[in-house]
């Protein structure tokens, strides 16, 4: 935990949002993972202090009258808001050194968490630049012009790497120099919807991506050796993994569940792998939406409080 100031303290955001997503229920996502006493046996099992932060649409400037689409994105202002209050929530954390888990909401939300790090770690470490796991079964590097659908959940890679730029005042013109990453230092896994365009610019940027046929190739070790050497040793890491990259029998609760992805063993070997590194700083956890496969919620909770403990190196009791 070089990278870290103090391995014992973990700041858990409560990220409240699904206005990237179209359809509503991803913001009660978090309420879902808290609920099932995660947190608690966290506390219990290690020596870890927690501190919770809490954001939701109903604060300060959610209701934006007039949020017409701009460039075909939809409800821009809003959840430009939201990911400007998501950053410094997490940048105020990360720079203390703590370790910050943020729990989504859609994954709009990564524009926010990903430069709140990005940020920290150019201020706590001069030089030193963001290492980004994607684990998705998506790539969301869609920009406002290739976007098939408007919606931000599928552009946040976009818009932290500064591929996409502010098109308009209110719309992420908070974004500095220091929030964005270099996809140079990004991987994907997962992959196995990507829209052409994606395709694309994945292939003209040289971003390191793992589908699900490499996984399925090489297998999840082989590409987590492989995905932690690009990153390089000596570089902290922020996480974010969208449910949405397991298979659907394993995490039903989603708003794009895709078929043929990570089984839920496959996806704790990533997560234990992260841990085990030692460098990883912060982690996401999004795209859990509570409305959809309702009957199979608790599936789809259980494989994300998994990923969170084995992200943070506790083991289950037997
Ligand atoms: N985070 C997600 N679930 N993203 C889904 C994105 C779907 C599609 N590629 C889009 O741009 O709209
Ligand atoms: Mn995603």
């Amino acid at each position: 935990m070089r990278f870290l100031a103090d391995r014992s303290k973990l700041t858990v955001v409560a990220a409240k949002f699904s206005c990237g997503a179209p359809r509503a229920g991803a913001e009660k996502g978090p309420q879902a993972i808290i609920e099932t006493g995660v947190f608690s046996q966290i506390r219990t099992r290690t020596n870890i202090a927690l501190e919770f932060v809490e954001l939701s649409q109903n604060d300060q400037d959610s209701q934006i009258p007039s949020d017409t689409d701009v460039m075909g994105m939809k409800k821009p202002r809003e959840v430009s808001a939201a990911s400007a209050r998501i950053s410094s929530s997490v940048y105020q954390q990360a720079r203390l050194g703590h370790f910050v888990v943020t729990l989504g909401g859609d994954h709009s939300i990564g524009v926010g968490t990903v430069s709140g790090t990005a940020k920290a770690v150019r201020e706590r470490s001069p030089g030193q630049e963001l290492g980004v796991f994607w684990i998705d079964a998506h790539a969301d590097i869609n920009t406002p012009k290739t976007s098939l659908s408007g919606r931000l959940h599928g552009m946040p890679v976009a818009f932290v790497s500064g591929m996409a730029k502010s098109p308009k005042k209110g719309i992420f013109d908070w974004l500095e120099q220091n929030h964005l990453i270099n996809l140079r230092k990004f991987v994907y896994i997962g992959l196995r919807d990507v829209d052409e365009a994606e395709q694309e610019t994945i292939a003209e940027t040289g971003i390191k991506a793992f589908t699900m046929k490499d996984v399925q190739r090489y297998g999840v070790e082989k590409v987590m050796d492989l995905a932690l050497d690009h990153i390089g040793s000596q570089t902290p890491i922020h996480a974010s993994y969208d449910i949405d990259s397991l298979d659907p029998e394993w995490a039903p609760s989603t708003g794009f569940p895709v078929a043929s992805g990570l089984s839920l063993d496959e996806g704790v070997v990533i997560a234990k792998r992260l841990h085990e590194s030692g460098n990883l700083i912060a982690l996401d956890l999004v795209e859990i939406n509570p409305d959809i496969a309702t009957s199979h919620l608790d599936v789809t909770l259980n494989a994300g409080c998994k990923l969170i403990k084995n992200a943070l190196g506790v083991v289950d009791c037997p």
